[in-house]
């Protein structure tokens, strides 16, 4: 998913398109081609894009600054400051590889529709397997056997989720003053329980204990950064292994294969309850089909990543921005004292949720502004086209060879001024409202936290739903929700912390003041 962070990590010394540079490109581009390129070239009309060009033999330099901008936690405001530069759509050539990379829509719809797939190499020493990594008939079969977990017991999903968010709401401080707290952290406890509650069952949850938990959670994180990092390198990931990435890979393995192994002994069990008792469970369904215990773990891995992660950073980033905006905190609390069911001991249900339509503008806008997946990658499976991006306008199709990359930055679109106007950058759920906002009257492809096309998420109701339930119980929980983090002056000074997913490189610290 990382690919593009290496794809774009150049310095623009070109500012400018002087009609040598462009010669040389040109002639650059014309040299490589074969002739099945040739022809697509010619027939299409195709041009090239903005080049990003580099000081270092190699682009050397280009990494290095990426690195850097990693480790500052501004790596998204580097891509935003490239993008300003090159335009939307531009390309670089890093460790003798060229690549594309993209913010228009128009590009991106067409890379999640057509000849384009994932690239997985990179990630297979932690996630192995699954639909992540996987392509063709196997990802079909992976989503096939997925999609009933989020079609058929939607129900008993929102009873898991309330069980647990129940016992968390419970479990945070309740002293009359407010107490400091950084819920990013129990978030992503509280959404790692969900999803396995959803997947793996109750039953079958092997550590309950918390420095498992822990542990798991810690060596997760670490395994992603890597994989992050090792995405910056292009295809030259694997110099990026040493102990401490095969260490996190081992623990993460390890507490995953426990939880394999008691579901395995309880298959037996499973299997006496008569079938109308038995609900849709995605590890006892791909039981079924397999007992191999590396498979079920990588199937069970990557869906572990989509649906912990994502949710926790969407939950994290709301309660930070909330605590933040203190009027958009008591509108949205306002909408909760609307409900039916308003008060610490009413619990809102599923329909009451779907019904507010605040708290849906708000989900929207923090999706909006930190998308958990900020950047993602696809490869070509064959030499094929972007509509727009080449020529001097920018408005000429442009060539994308077979095995070639093209980077997505969904951040960065997020924040195109083109299609949310000159606010793009603050914090404004009414630009969901019905009335059509500044620049665009409606996104489409140009709003993209799910993603789109065959691949698109296949969780996002159920995180919606999951997301929703908590943060109207902390606003009934808690008469204020005060931000106790470093304060920065704009949404695009946000200091961050992109693994596979974005979190907050300051986390989500505020003062709970519980309702008197
Ligand atoms: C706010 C929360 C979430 C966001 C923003 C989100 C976003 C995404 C994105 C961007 C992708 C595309 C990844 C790619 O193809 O490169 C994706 C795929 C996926 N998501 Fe989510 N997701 C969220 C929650 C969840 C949850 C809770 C689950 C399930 C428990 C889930 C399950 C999946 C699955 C299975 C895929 C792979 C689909 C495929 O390749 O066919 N997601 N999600």
């Amino acid at each position: 998913m990382d690919q593009w962070a290496y794809n774009s990590s150049h310095t623009v010394v070109h500012t400018h398109h002087c009609i040598h540079t462009t010669f040389c490109t040109l002639i650059i581009q014309r040299a490589a081609l074969t002739n099945k390129d040739d022809e697509i070239y010619h027939r299409q009309d195709c041009r090239a894009p903005t080049r990003l060009r580099s000081r270092w033999p190699l682009a050397l330099d280009l990494i290095t600054q990426a690195f850097k901008a990693d480790r500052a936690h501004e790596i998204l405001h580097f891509f935003l400051e490239l993008i300003q530069q090159t335009g939307k759509t531009f390309e670089q050539v890093l460790l003798g590889a060229r690549g594309i990379d993209t913010i228009d829509p128009l590009n991106i719809e067409a890379i999640l529709n057509s000849q384009f797939t994932v690239r997985a190499h990179n990630f297979q020493p932690l996630l192995g397997h699954g639909i992540f990594t996987q392509d063709g008939e196997q990802w079909r079969t992976s989503r096939d056997l997925l999609r009933p977990q989020f079609m058929q017991s939607r129900s008993e999903n929102f009873a898991s989720i309330q069980e647990i968010a129940e016992q968390f709401l419970n479990s945070l401080p309740n002293d009359p003053e407010g107490v400091l707290v950084d819920l990013q952290p129990q978030f992503f406890k509280l959404t790692l329980q969900t999803t396995m509650a959803v997947l793996v069952g109750r039953s079958s949850q092997a550590h309950d204990d918390k420095i498992a938990v822990d542990t798991f959670a810690d060596a997760f994180n670490e395994a992603q950064h890597y994989l992050a990092r090792r995405g910056r390198l292009g295809n030259f990931y694997w110099l990026l292994d040493n102990r401490k990435f095969r260490n996190s890979c081992e623990l993460v393995h390890s507490y995953v294969d426990g939880i394999v192994q008691k579901a395995l002994a309880e298959k037996t069990n499973l299997e006496a309850q008569s079938g109308e008792e038995q609900r849709y469970v995605f590890l006892q369904a791909l039981m079924c089909r397999t007992q191999d215990r590396k498979v079920l773990r990588d199937h069970l891995l990557n869906i572990l990543l989509a649906g912990r992660d994502t949710t926790a950073c969407l939950l994290s980033w709301t309660i930070r921005l909330l605590a933040q905006h203190k009027d958009i905190q008591e509108k949205l609390r306002d909408e909760c004292r609307s409900l039916p069911s308003f008060g610490a001991a009413a619990l809102p249900d599923k329909a009451e949720l779907k019904r507010m339509t605040y708290l849906d503008m708000v989900l929207r806008e923090v999706l909006r502004l930190y998308p958990p997946v900020p950047v993602n990658v696809r490869t070509a499976l064959q030499t094929t086209t972007l509509p727009r991006g080449g020529g001097a306008d920018g408005l000429s199709p442009v060539l994308i060879r077979r095995g070639e990359d093209v980077g997505y930055c969904v951040y960065a679109m997020h924040r195109a001024e083109e299609i949310y106007g000159t606010t793009a950058d603050q914090f404004q759920p009414e630009r969901w409202s019905d009335t059509p906002f500044e620049g665009s009257d409606a996104a489409g492809w140009g709003y993209l936290p799910f993603n789109g096309g065959p691949r698109t998420c296949l969780g996002r109701d159920f995180a919606l739903l999951e997301a929703s339930y908590i943060i109207v119980r902390l606003l009934q929980f808690y008469r204020d929700i005060v931000f106790c983090g470093s304060t920065v002056s704009s949404a695009s000074t946000q200091k961050h912390s992109l693994t596979l997913v974005l979190s907050s490189a300051d986390g989500c610290k505020v003062r709970l003041v519980p309702q008197q």
